[in-house]
């Protein structure tokens, strides 16, 4: 059904409900979509206009990457001088201690945050040297992104916060397209339920049909399954895994689950900031 056909209460409703989602995206990085659409003709002349799989073997390259956080005289080096390159298609997992920089990795290599120095390229796009905009524009075209602590929106339902990518891409087909994707996940008889009225493990689920939505030719996790019993936490993994088969997407996963790590392609190991990289028996 059309969304914009339901009504004016309806409009004004998610119209507010937009405003949430793009303040969300303001304090993950990212930027409004009317900044993006007043600015497109240039975002997108700045965007690789290639197809990943044609134009680049590696997904993503991170070259000598370096967060430093700065407290006063104080510098913390949360990542040092990190270097390795993702491939289109590979499955590939992050590991190591608390507090090691895998989450902080993970949001530098989707965008979300820009380091202090090195570069990350993604899906051919030069990050370090792109506007908010344009980061937020390349995430639009090619990432997916599954948060540790969910990020639903509280204000709206299961089906509202699926629906919110596809509504920000202008398709017709958005509240279909969601139900399918909740369909997906299982959760096909909980699309009227807000956040606070699903468990954890169905936030997950909610939060994964979420990412799918975009399409994304890469797919960022971090801890898909932590927190999760193991029958739901088994489900989740398929539900990545099967993207992965279906679909071609390069997966990134930051696990403490050494299992779930044990079933990826390739383990990266971080510890202090700096990564050791050892190929998956
Ligand atoms: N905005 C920030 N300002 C200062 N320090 C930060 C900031 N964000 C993260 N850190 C620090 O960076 C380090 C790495 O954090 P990060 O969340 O990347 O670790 P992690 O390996 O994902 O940990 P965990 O496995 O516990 O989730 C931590 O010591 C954390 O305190």
């Amino acid at each position: 059904m059309d969304f914009w056909a339901k009504g004016s209460v309806k409009v004004v409703k998610m119209a507010v409900l937009f405003r949430l989602y793009l303040c969300g995206l303001l304090v993950c990085g990212g930027i409004t979509i009317f900044h993006q659409q007043s600015r497109g003709f240039a975002v997108k002349q700045l965007l690789n206009p290639f197809p990943t799989q044609v134009q680049h073997m590696n997904i993503l390259s991170v070259s000598n990457l370096s967060k430093v956080y700065k407290s006063g005289s104080r510098k913390l080096t949360v990542l040092d001088e990190v270097t390795f390159d993702i491939k289109a298609g590979e499955i590939i997992s992050i590991v190591g201690p608390s507090g090691s920089g895998k989450t902080t990795l993970l949001g530098l290599c989707a965008g979300l945050d820009s380091g202090s120095t090195g570069s990350v390229i993604l899906d051919g796009n030069s990050l370090e040297k792109l506007s908010e905009d344009q980061r937020a524009a390349v995430r639009n075209q090619s990432v997916g992104f599954i948060f540790q602590n969910f990020q639903l929106l509280p204000t709206l339902t299961a089906l509202e916060n699926v629906m919110v990518p596809l509504e920000l891409k202008k398709r017709k087909d958005a509240r279909q397209k969601a139900q399918e994707l909740l369909n997906k996940v299982g959760l096909g008889d909980r699309g009227t339920h807000y956040p606070t009225q699903l468990s954890g493990g169905e936030q997950q689920r909610v939060s994964i049909a979420r990412a799918f939505a975009n399409e994304p030719k890469i797919l960022f996790a971090d801890e898909p399954t932590g927190n999760l019993d193991t029958e739901t936490g088994e489900m989740i993994e398929k539900l990545i895994f099967d993207l992965n088969k279906e679909e071609g997407t390069t997966l990134v996963l930051v696990t403490h689950d050494l299992e779930l790590a044990a079933k990826t392609q390739r383990i990266i190991h971080i510890k202090g900031g700096k990564i050791q990289e050892g190929e998956n028996a």
